[in-house]
């Protein structure tokens, strides 16, 4: 008999996420049924979409959603051998059992000496919303400026990368001096502190007096308010994401996006990555070669212990990660 310790949500989260919201509990797993495999969690992912999903997709007592990197430890099923590693969607769980719906395996490809945890970032889901976020919605070309927030984290950080290896010029923002080093360290032509620059109208048109031809947005709110203005005509506005709006209690109140959207002739579109879950494979294979040829370069924010799964949750969104935020159980 297997113990699983899982994280819930005990109380729908009211503005900012806070630890007394989540509850942790032990489960006791049933023996295995033909056809199912029981998994261990190795590396769990906290992300940003957890705080608007959690209040569209759950109620209070539900185990937290999540994506994990799990090892398979007994299996029941011919397509699943012991010992093998899948990315699940299984929740905030140590262990669990699964029928293998759903399950994906690391590729085969997976070298031995790459993190398995990349399969949560650059090489997971992260990394794929970079990736066609800036291919299909920016439809970002050779020559081109774009702009991307939350630079130095698990999107941004691919994204700027990316439009790099696209024959792009990148600027960044985000929100520590360290975060700005990293940035240009790993190759972005321009990077600010957007939370120490006197204004931030000023700082992204001296980035680039030009203005920009792609906005990879994961930000929005009072930033895209500005950013919008700086567009380049016929620009491109992915809308990733819009974290500074997701702890709202009250709807924020900002400029209008219709005046410069017009005399700009701008194209802005939301998207979801799972629009591209055909093109998945593609997707991995692409980053997976450009992070092996060190054309991509990944940072992981690890904080160690299950139990930690708050708080690393609540730091992310605080802004303490550089690059991915991951839990190692
Ligand atoms: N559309 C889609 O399919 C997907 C969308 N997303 C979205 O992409 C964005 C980035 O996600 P991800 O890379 O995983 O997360 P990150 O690794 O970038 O972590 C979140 C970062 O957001 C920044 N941040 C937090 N609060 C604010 C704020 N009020 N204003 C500005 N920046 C803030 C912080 O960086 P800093 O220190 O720079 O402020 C923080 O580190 C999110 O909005 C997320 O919802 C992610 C995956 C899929
Ligand atoms: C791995 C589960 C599917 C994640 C989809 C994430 C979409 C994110 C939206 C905003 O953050």
């Amino acid at each position: 008999m297997v113990t699983a310790k899982v994280w819930v949500l005990k109380k729908h989260f009211e503005g900012f996420p806070k630890t007394s919201d989540f509850d942790l509990k032990k489960i006791e797993l049933p023996n295995l049924k033909d056809g199912e495999l029981l998994l261990e969690s190795v590396f769990l992912s906290v992300d940003p979409y957890m705080r608007p999903y959690s209040r569209r997709d759950m109620k209070e007592g539900d185990i937290m959603i999540g994506t994990q990197v799990a090892r398979v430890v007994e299996s029941k099923n011919p397509a699943f051998s012991v010992g093998a590693f899948v990315v699940a969607r299984s929740g905030w769980r140590t262990h669990f059992i699964s029928d293998g719906k759903g399950l994906q395996l690391l590729p085969s490809s997976w070298p031995e000496s790459l993190p398995k945890s990349l399969a949560l970032g650059t090489v997971g889901m992260p990394g794929l919303t970079a990736y066609f976020g800036l291919l299909e919605v920016c439809k970002m070309k050779p020559g081109e400026t774009v702009l991307v927030n939350a630079a130095a984290g698990a999107v941004g950080s691919v994204v700027g990368q990316l439009a790099k290896i696209g024959g792009g010029k990148v600027v960044g923002c985000a929100g520590s001096d360290d975060k700005v080093a990293y940035l240009k360290k790993i190759g972005f032509d321009e990077a600010f502190n957007y939370k120490t620059v006197p204004s931030l109208d000023e700082a992204l048109r001296k980035a680039s007096p030009d203005g920009y031809d792609c906005f990879f947005d994961n930000v929005g709110g009072e930033f895209t308010s500005i950013a919008i203005t700086q567009m380049k005509k016929y620009g491109r506005i992915a809308v990733c994401g819009a974290i500074s709006q997701y702890n709202d209690s009250v709807p924020q109140k900002g400029n209008y996006v219709q005046v410069p959207m017009i005399f700009k002739e701008l194209r802005m579109e939301g998207f979801i990555v799972t629009r591209w879950d055909n093109r998945r494979e593609e997707g991995l294979k692409a980053l997976l070669k450009w992070v092996m040829e060190g054309k991509v370069k990944c940072h992981e924010q690890v904080t160690e212990g299950f139990e930690n799964m708050p708080t690393a949750f609540i730091g992310m969104l605080k802004g303490e990660n550089l690059g991915k935020a991951i839990v190692k159980v």
